[in-house]
Protein backbone atom coordinates (compact mmCIF):
# COMPACT_ATOMS: atom_id res chain seq x y z
CA UNK A 1 0.00 0.00 0.00
CA UNK A 2 1.82 3.01 -1.03
CA UNK A 3 -0.37 5.53 0.20
CA UNK A 4 -0.24 7.94 3.23
CA UNK A 5 -4.28 8.56 3.72
CA UNK A 6 -6.89 6.94 2.16
CA UNK A 7 -9.92 8.27 3.02
CA UNK A 8 -13.16 6.08 2.78
CA UNK A 9 -16.81 6.80 2.27
CA UNK A 10 -16.37 9.11 5.17
CA UNK A 11 -19.35 10.84 6.53
CA UNK A 12 -19.44 13.00 9.66
CA UNK A 13 -22.66 13.40 11.62
CA UNK A 14 -24.18 15.55 14.68
CA UNK A 15 -25.58 13.42 17.49
CA UNK A 16 -29.01 13.83 16.49
CA UNK A 17 -28.57 12.00 13.20
CA UNK A 18 -28.02 14.85 10.82
CA UNK A 19 -24.60 14.42 8.24
CA UNK A 20 -22.52 17.48 7.73
CA UNK A 21 -20.17 15.40 5.21
CA UNK A 22 -21.43 12.65 2.91
CA UNK A 23 -19.73 9.66 1.33
CA UNK A 24 -16.52 11.41 1.24
CA UNK A 25 -13.61 8.88 -0.47
CA UNK A 26 -9.96 9.85 -1.65
CA UNK A 27 -6.35 9.25 -1.62
CA UNK A 28 -3.32 11.19 -0.78
CA UNK A 29 0.01 9.53 -2.02
CA UNK A 30 3.61 10.55 -0.41
CA UNK A 31 4.78 13.34 -1.74
CA UNK A 32 0.79 14.75 -3.83
CA UNK A 33 -0.91 18.12 -3.31
CA UNK A 34 -4.42 17.84 -2.73
CA UNK A 35 -6.62 21.22 -2.74
CA UNK A 36 -9.79 20.84 -1.15
CA UNK A 37 -11.73 24.23 -2.72
CA UNK A 38 -15.47 24.99 -1.33
CA UNK A 39 -17.71 27.82 0.16
CA UNK A 40 -18.04 28.34 3.39
CA UNK A 41 -19.35 25.58 5.45
CA UNK A 42 -19.07 23.07 2.70
CA UNK A 43 -17.39 20.89 4.83
CA UNK A 44 -13.68 21.26 4.23
CA UNK A 45 -12.33 21.79 7.72
CA UNK A 46 -14.65 19.36 8.94
CA UNK A 47 -13.30 16.76 6.12
CA UNK A 48 -9.35 17.88 7.81
CA UNK A 49 -10.37 17.48 11.24
CA UNK A 50 -11.79 13.89 10.95
CA UNK A 51 -8.53 12.95 8.95
CA UNK A 52 -6.67 14.00 12.27
CA UNK A 53 -9.00 12.27 14.82
CA UNK A 54 -9.66 15.99 16.18
CA UNK A 55 -13.50 16.28 15.43
CA UNK A 56 -15.14 18.47 17.83
CA UNK A 57 -17.33 16.78 20.97
CA UNK A 58 -20.95 16.17 19.49
CA UNK A 59 -19.45 15.13 15.89
CA UNK A 60 -18.84 11.44 14.70
CA UNK A 61 -16.84 10.25 11.91
CA UNK A 62 -18.01 6.92 9.72
CA UNK A 63 -16.11 5.02 7.02
CA UNK A 64 -12.54 4.80 7.00
CA UNK A 65 -9.63 6.81 7.74
CA UNK A 66 -6.24 4.99 7.26
CA UNK A 67 -3.65 7.43 7.96
CA UNK A 68 0.22 6.26 7.53
CA UNK A 69 -1.31 3.35 8.35
CA UNK A 70 -3.26 3.47 11.25
CA UNK A 71 -7.20 3.80 11.37
CA UNK A 72 -8.13 7.13 12.22
CA UNK A 73 -11.76 6.77 11.83
CA UNK A 74 -13.10 2.72 11.27
CA UNK A 75 -11.18 1.01 13.63
CA UNK A 76 -12.20 -1.74 15.58
CA UNK A 77 -11.82 -0.11 18.61
CA UNK A 78 -11.29 3.57 19.36
CA UNK A 79 -8.05 4.67 19.37
CA UNK A 80 -6.34 5.70 22.11
CA UNK A 81 -5.53 9.48 22.70
CA UNK A 82 -2.03 9.29 23.10
CA UNK A 83 -1.44 6.95 20.01
CA UNK A 84 -3.20 9.61 18.01
CA UNK A 85 -1.17 12.38 19.41
CA UNK A 86 1.78 10.51 18.19
CA UNK A 87 0.37 9.90 14.93
CA UNK A 88 -0.65 13.62 14.46
CA UNK A 89 2.93 15.16 14.30
CA UNK A 90 4.50 12.38 12.99
CA UNK A 91 2.47 11.74 9.78
CA UNK A 92 0.21 14.73 10.26
CA UNK A 93 0.50 18.41 10.66
CA UNK A 94 -1.89 21.21 10.42
CA UNK A 95 -1.59 24.52 10.41
CA UNK A 96 -5.00 26.73 10.69
CA UNK A 97 -6.15 30.16 9.07
CA UNK A 98 -5.74 31.89 12.41
CA UNK A 99 -2.01 31.27 13.89
CA UNK A 100 -3.42 32.19 17.46
CA UNK A 101 -4.77 28.94 16.96
CA UNK A 102 -1.28 26.91 17.39
CA UNK A 103 0.13 29.82 19.59
CA UNK A 104 0.04 30.33 23.09
CA UNK A 105 -0.62 34.26 23.86
CA UNK A 106 1.36 33.89 26.90
CA UNK A 107 4.80 31.95 25.72
CA UNK A 108 7.59 33.04 23.83
CA UNK A 109 7.73 32.12 20.48
CA UNK A 110 11.21 30.30 21.08
CA UNK A 111 9.55 28.16 23.68
CA UNK A 112 6.74 27.07 21.33
CA UNK A 113 8.99 26.20 18.33
CA UNK A 114 10.85 24.06 21.00
CA UNK A 115 7.89 22.06 22.13
CA UNK A 116 7.35 19.78 19.14
CA UNK A 117 11.50 19.61 17.96
CA UNK A 118 12.08 18.77 22.25
CA UNK A 119 10.09 15.74 21.32
CA UNK A 120 12.76 14.60 18.62
CA UNK A 121 14.71 14.12 21.35
CA UNK A 122 17.02 17.14 20.87
CA UNK A 123 18.37 19.16 24.45
CA UNK A 124 20.12 22.33 25.68
CA UNK A 125 22.15 23.30 22.96
CA UNK A 126 21.20 21.20 20.12
CA UNK A 127 17.29 21.98 20.71
CA UNK A 128 18.43 25.81 20.99
CA UNK A 129 20.56 25.98 17.43
CA UNK A 130 17.44 23.53 16.39
CA UNK A 131 14.98 26.29 17.30
CA UNK A 132 16.71 28.87 15.29
CA UNK A 133 17.35 26.79 12.22
CA UNK A 134 13.46 26.23 12.05
CA UNK A 135 12.68 29.96 12.78
CA UNK A 136 15.50 30.66 9.50
CA UNK A 137 13.88 28.20 7.38
CA UNK A 138 10.29 29.80 7.90
CA UNK A 139 12.58 33.58 7.30
CA UNK A 140 12.18 34.67 10.78
CA UNK A 141 15.06 36.44 12.84
CA UNK A 142 16.17 35.27 15.57
CA UNK A 143 14.96 38.00 18.00
CA UNK A 144 11.22 36.63 16.81
CA UNK A 145 12.37 33.47 19.38
CA UNK A 146 12.28 35.86 22.56
CA UNK A 147 9.21 37.61 21.44
CA UNK A 148 5.52 36.83 22.45
CA UNK A 149 2.57 36.41 19.80
CA UNK A 150 1.06 39.50 20.23
CA UNK A 151 4.64 41.50 19.09
CA UNK A 152 5.22 39.95 15.97
CA UNK A 153 2.87 40.77 12.70
CA UNK A 154 0.02 38.65 11.82
CA UNK A 155 2.40 37.00 9.22
CA UNK A 156 5.12 36.59 11.31
CA UNK A 157 2.84 34.48 13.49
CA UNK A 158 1.91 32.40 10.64
CA UNK A 159 5.32 31.61 10.01
CA UNK A 160 6.31 30.51 13.44
CA UNK A 161 3.34 28.26 13.21
CA UNK A 162 3.89 27.29 9.98
CA UNK A 163 7.78 26.31 11.73
CA UNK A 164 5.91 24.50 14.24
CA UNK A 165 3.97 22.73 12.50
CA UNK A 166 7.05 21.39 10.40
CA UNK A 167 9.31 20.44 13.17
CA UNK A 168 7.69 17.32 13.82
CA UNK A 169 8.61 16.06 10.12
CA UNK A 170 5.38 14.92 9.45
CA UNK A 171 4.74 13.39 5.81
CA UNK A 172 1.62 15.31 5.29
CA UNK A 173 0.86 18.73 6.02
CA UNK A 174 -2.70 20.04 6.01
CA UNK A 175 -3.16 23.73 5.98
CA UNK A 176 -6.98 25.08 6.54
CA UNK A 177 -7.14 28.58 4.83
CA UNK A 178 -3.44 29.15 5.89
CA UNK A 179 -3.90 33.02 4.40
CA UNK A 180 -7.05 33.92 4.44
CA UNK A 181 -6.10 36.00 7.57
CA UNK A 182 -3.64 37.64 6.01
CA UNK A 183 -2.88 40.81 3.56
CA UNK A 184 -2.76 40.00 -0.24
CA UNK A 185 1.24 40.50 0.06
CA UNK A 186 2.18 38.73 2.95
CA UNK A 187 -0.60 35.93 1.59
CA UNK A 188 1.97 35.38 -1.45
CA UNK A 189 5.08 35.16 0.54
CA UNK A 190 3.67 32.53 2.80
CA UNK A 191 2.65 30.91 0.02
CA UNK A 192 5.74 30.65 -2.08
CA UNK A 193 7.01 29.78 1.39
CA UNK A 194 4.86 27.10 2.12
CA UNK A 195 5.49 26.03 -1.62
CA UNK A 196 9.23 25.76 -0.90
CA UNK A 197 9.25 23.73 2.28
CA UNK A 198 6.93 21.41 0.71
CA UNK A 199 8.86 21.18 -1.87
CA UNK A 200 11.85 20.58 -0.14
CA UNK A 201 10.37 17.79 1.93
CA UNK A 202 8.93 16.08 -0.59
CA UNK A 203 5.79 16.19 1.86
CA UNK A 204 2.39 15.65 0.45
CA UNK A 205 -0.34 18.50 1.47
CA UNK A 206 -3.90 18.76 1.81
CA UNK A 207 -4.50 22.66 1.37
CA UNK A 208 -7.88 24.10 1.97
CA UNK A 209 -9.27 27.21 0.37
CA UNK A 210 -12.27 28.91 -0.61
CA UNK A 211 -10.41 31.00 -3.19
CA UNK A 212 -9.81 29.00 -7.03
CA UNK A 213 -6.91 30.98 -7.75
CA UNK A 214 -5.22 30.07 -4.75
CA UNK A 215 -5.99 26.19 -3.96
CA UNK A 216 -5.24 25.71 -7.84
CA UNK A 217 -1.87 27.75 -7.67
CA UNK A 218 -0.81 25.11 -4.96
CA UNK A 219 -2.42 21.93 -5.52
CA UNK A 220 -1.76 19.41 -8.28
CA UNK A 221 -5.43 17.87 -7.73
CA UNK A 222 -8.74 18.64 -6.19
CA UNK A 223 -12.10 18.19 -4.80
CA UNK A 224 -14.76 20.45 -5.09
CA UNK A 225 -16.90 20.45 -1.43
CA UNK A 226 -20.64 21.67 -1.54
CA UNK A 227 -22.87 20.96 0.83
CA UNK A 228 -20.79 18.28 2.39
CA UNK A 229 -20.40 16.59 -1.07
CA UNK A 230 -17.90 16.02 -3.24
CA UNK A 231 -19.17 17.43 -6.41
CA UNK A 232 -16.04 17.31 -9.11
CA UNK A 233 -12.83 15.66 -8.54
CA UNK A 234 -9.65 15.46 -10.85
CA UNK A 235 -6.29 16.89 -11.85
CA UNK A 236 -6.03 21.00 -11.32
CA UNK A 237 -5.24 21.53 -14.55
CA UNK A 238 -8.31 19.53 -16.09
CA UNK A 239 -10.87 20.70 -13.69
CA UNK A 240 -9.79 24.68 -14.56
CA UNK A 241 -9.77 24.17 -18.13
CA UNK A 242 -13.31 22.03 -18.19
CA UNK A 243 -15.34 22.42 -14.96
CA UNK A 244 -18.10 19.61 -14.98
CA UNK A 245 -20.40 20.35 -12.76
CA UNK A 246 -22.14 24.00 -12.66
CA UNK A 247 -20.76 25.07 -9.13
CA UNK A 248 -17.23 24.61 -10.46
CA UNK A 249 -18.19 26.46 -13.27
CA UNK A 250 -19.18 29.26 -11.16
CA UNK A 251 -15.76 29.31 -8.92
CA UNK A 252 -14.18 29.01 -12.24
CA UNK A 253 -15.84 32.04 -13.40
CA UNK A 254 -15.41 34.54 -10.93
CA UNK A 255 -11.64 33.28 -10.92
CA UNK A 256 -11.67 34.60 -14.52
CA UNK A 257 -13.89 37.61 -13.77
CA UNK A 258 -11.14 38.82 -11.06
CA UNK A 259 -8.13 38.04 -12.87
CA UNK A 260 -9.72 40.20 -15.87
CA UNK A 261 -11.06 42.96 -13.56
CA UNK A 262 -7.06 43.12 -11.63
CA UNK A 263 -5.82 43.09 -15.18
CA UNK A 264 -7.90 45.90 -16.55
CA UNK A 265 -6.96 47.94 -13.10
CA UNK A 266 -3.08 46.98 -13.64
CA UNK A 267 -0.57 50.59 -14.67
N1 LIG B 1 -19.07 21.49 16.01
C1 LIG B 1 -20.06 21.51 15.12
N2 LIG B 1 -21.30 21.13 15.45
C2 LIG B 1 -22.32 21.14 14.55
N3 LIG B 1 -22.16 21.51 13.25
C3 LIG B 1 -20.95 21.90 12.86
C4 LIG B 1 -19.83 21.93 13.76
N4 LIG B 1 -18.73 22.37 13.08
C5 LIG B 1 -19.15 22.61 11.81
N5 LIG B 1 -20.47 22.34 11.67
C6 LIG B 1 -21.28 22.48 10.45
O1 LIG B 1 -20.73 21.61 9.47
C7 LIG B 1 -20.76 22.20 8.17
C8 LIG B 1 -19.35 22.20 7.57
O2 LIG B 1 -18.51 23.03 8.36
P1 LIG B 1 -16.98 23.27 8.02
O3 LIG B 1 -16.42 24.08 9.15
O4 LIG B 1 -16.31 22.00 7.69
O5 LIG B 1 -17.08 24.17 6.71
P2 LIG B 1 -15.91 24.87 5.88
O6 LIG B 1 -16.11 24.47 4.46
O7 LIG B 1 -14.59 24.57 6.48
O8 LIG B 1 -16.27 26.41 6.06
P3 LIG B 1 -15.32 27.68 6.28
O9 LIG B 1 -14.72 27.99 4.94
O10 LIG B 1 -16.28 28.74 6.73
O11 LIG B 1 -14.31 27.31 7.31
C9 LIG B 1 -21.35 23.59 8.37
O12 LIG B 1 -22.71 23.51 8.04
C10 LIG B 1 -21.16 23.86 9.83
O13 LIG B 1 -22.18 24.71 10.32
Amino acid sequence: MSELLAVEQLSVRRSDGHELIHDLSFTLAPGERLGLIGESGSGKSLTALAVLGLLPPGLTAHGSVLLSGTQVVGAPRQRSDRRLDRLRGRAAAVVFQEPLTALDPLMRVGRQVAGPIRRRGLRGAALRSAVLAALEEVALPERVARAYPHEISGGQRQRAAIAMALACEPALLIADEPTTALDVTVQAEVLALLDRLISARDMALMFIGHDLAVVAGVADRLIVLKEGFAVESGRTQDIVREPGHPYTRSLVDSARELEAELDRMAP
